[in-house]
């Protein structure tokens, strides 16, 4: 991967689109296959983001808030090349660790250990690096006694915390944090949140999706709130989560007196 130039942005999105289906059985007409596919109209389709422009310079720390399916899992996928673009055009210039959906990649019949190459091979590790960082991963995660444990038999806990720790092992250069961490216990969030600390202050660059303010405000210098889709606000955090409380006081219902 090309190394950009100091000063030039490691994410650039230029008025970035994303339509999903709501009703995924919804028949398009005949007509629809054969016109231009940006105009096609397709039944039940929606925008999910629309219009969306912003660059990201390394080392960022950036927070993504908005309320319950405003696009904000979306624009993770969107920087982490899962799903691209239907309008505009977004530029990742460096390698991703994506700690969104971290489980998913993972083989419930396979144990825990062949999950571990498989995952952290099908990310770019060599099989020396690998064996190399087993030990330290399967310590972070802390299931040494499960290592040749199917990974379906696993606790859902258990799961994020080999997935996170295989991810957090890895050297890209952006970090990509869903609420994944949610399902792990005190403790191991705490951990989870120090390593993710760690990363910052390395000098990667980190999107954090997240309804917790206060991890917000602990990570992220820069906010960028959603609403249906559209980018809001993009500034600092504190003005971010303003924005964002003012709009959900907004909607709030009236207290009874
Ligand atoms: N693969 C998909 N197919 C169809 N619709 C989708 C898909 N992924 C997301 N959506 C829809 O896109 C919209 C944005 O979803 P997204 O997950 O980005 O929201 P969010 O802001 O992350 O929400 P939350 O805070 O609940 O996690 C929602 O209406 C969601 O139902």
């Amino acid at each position: 991967m090309a190394v950009p130039e100091s000063g030039s942005p490691v994410i650039q999105v230029v008025d970035a689109g994303i339509r999903f289906r709501r009703n995924k059985s919804a028949k398009r007409s005949f007509k629809d296959l054969f016109s231009d596919s940006s105009r096609r109209s397709r039944p039940g389709e929606f925008w999910a983001l629309r219009h969306v422009s912003f660059d990201v310079h390394r080392g960022e720390a950036i927070g993504v808030v908005g309320r319950n399916g405003q696009g904000k899992s979306t624009l993770l996928k969107l920087v982490a090349e899962v799903v691209l673009p239907d309008e505009g055009r977004i530029r990742v210039r460096e390698g991703v660790a994506p700690l969104i959906e971290i489980t998913g990649g993972f083989v419930n019949d396979l144990s825990v250990r062949d999950n571990v190459y498989l995952t952290a091979g099908l990310h770019g590790m060599s099989k020396d690096e690998i064996r190399a960082s087993f030990d330290e991963i399967i310590d972070f995660a802390e299931i040494a006694e499960f290592v040749d444990t199917p990974y379906k038999h696993l606790s859902s806990g258990m799961k994020v915390r080999i997935a996170f720790a295989v991810i957090a092992r890895l050297d890209e250069p952006i970090i990509l944090v869903d609420e994944v961490l949610a399902v792990g216990d005190r403790a191991f969030r705490e951990k989870c949140y120090k390593r993710i600390e760690e990363m910052v202050a390395s000098g990667r660059t980190l999107f954090l999706v997240s309804h917790n303010e206060k991890d917000l405000r602990r990570f992220c210098e820069r906010g960028l709130y959603l609403e249906k889709g559209a980018l809001v606000f993009d500034g600092p955090i504190d003005e971010a989560l303003d924005i964002y409380n003012a709009a959900l006081d907004s909607k709030a219902p009236a207290k009874s007196a």
